[in-house]
């Protein structure tokens, strides 16, 4: 069923809205089903009972304007933060009944969550790998590659204390990988990032959704993630606005007017006439 909500767009495929996701696994099954997923902080509604499908194999771009709800949903999917309500299941596995057998399958990188940063980097990769029950050669060859190609080699014997802010979001994304899980959710992983090492992430990503890996990742580069996406869903106040591929949510727009046209909030920036030299 296609749903429309405003205008013309709020494409969500709800043919398995009713479906046990559990049992329901059809070829082409998502890899994440969110279904009336909220969040409130006191009288703050941060995420108003969304539904969400991320097929397996996408590379799925979360996209709102600050403070829509972007992170609360992301933390909610993963088990980081629990609902007031709905649920989320990752390849047929509720995250909030079996977290355990969900996270998983899960690589996380989080919005703000502390990393153990008296632990050089080198150290922290594999101390991940090492928790997720993966043995010491496999962890020791991995975490020299991850290292390698985030260009972290030199970096590697430092304490994370001591890292940069792109240096801690490439570290985390590290971690993320190293138990190479069946889908990741990145928060925001280009953010404080140099070009060059996003240029590496984005290829490292692309390959991984190439051999059947699911991405999803928040962004606010709107041009980045109508290249890199397969699918987008644009989120305000707590609502999706459109969802569906990068191609039904744009039409005939570039995503950033797309994206405008739906949250609004445009300004001319003449609001502030003090503002001069
Ligand atoms: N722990 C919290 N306590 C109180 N309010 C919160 C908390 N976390 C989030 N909020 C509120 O919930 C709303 C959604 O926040 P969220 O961080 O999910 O937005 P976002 O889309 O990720 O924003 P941004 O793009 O700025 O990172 C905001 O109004 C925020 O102030």
């Amino acid at each position: 069923m296609t749903t429309v909500n405003g205008p013309d767009c709020y494409i969500v495929d709800m043919s398995n809205l009713n479906a046990d996701p559990t049992t329901a696994r059809p070829a082409g099954a998502p890899a994440i089903v969110v279904r009336g997923l909220g969040k409130h902080f006191a009288d703050k509604v941060a995420v108003n009972g969304i539904d969400l499908d991320v097929p397996a194999g996408s590379f799925y771009g979360l996209v709102g304007p600050n403070g829509a709800g972007k992170t609360t949903t992301l933390s909610m999917a993963t088990g980081l933060l629990r609902p007031d309500a709905g649920s989320v299941w990752v390849h047929g596995v509720d995250v909030w009944r079996e977290p355990l057998k969900a996270k998983t399958m899960l690589g996380v990188l989080a919005d703000g969550v502390r990393l153990f940063d008296r632990l050089t980097g080198r150290q922290l990769v594999t101390y991940s790998g090492r928790l997720r029950g993966m043995d010491p050669e496999t962890v020791a060859e991995r975490t020299e590659d991850l290292l390698r190609v985030l260009d972290l080699e030199d970096a590697g014997s430092k304490l994370v204390v001591d890292y940069s802010a792109g240096m801690t979001k490439k570290i985390a994304l590290a971690t993320a990988l190293i138990h190479s899980p069946r889908v990741l959710v990145l928060d925001e992983p280009f953010e404080a990032v140099d070009p060059v090492s996003a240029a590496n992430i984005r290829s490292i990503l692309t390959d991984y959704v190439g051999r059947g890996g699911t991405v999803i990742v928040s962004s606010h580069v709107m041009d980045l993630v109508q290249r890199m996406c397969t699918h987008v869903a644009v989120i305000a106040a707590g609502n999706v606005m459109a969802a569906g591929t990068v191609d039904e949510v744009r039409g005939s727009e570039s995503l950033e007017d797309r994206f405008v046209d739906l949250v609004g909030g445009r300004s001319d920036g003449g609001g502030l006439q003090w503002l001069r030299s």
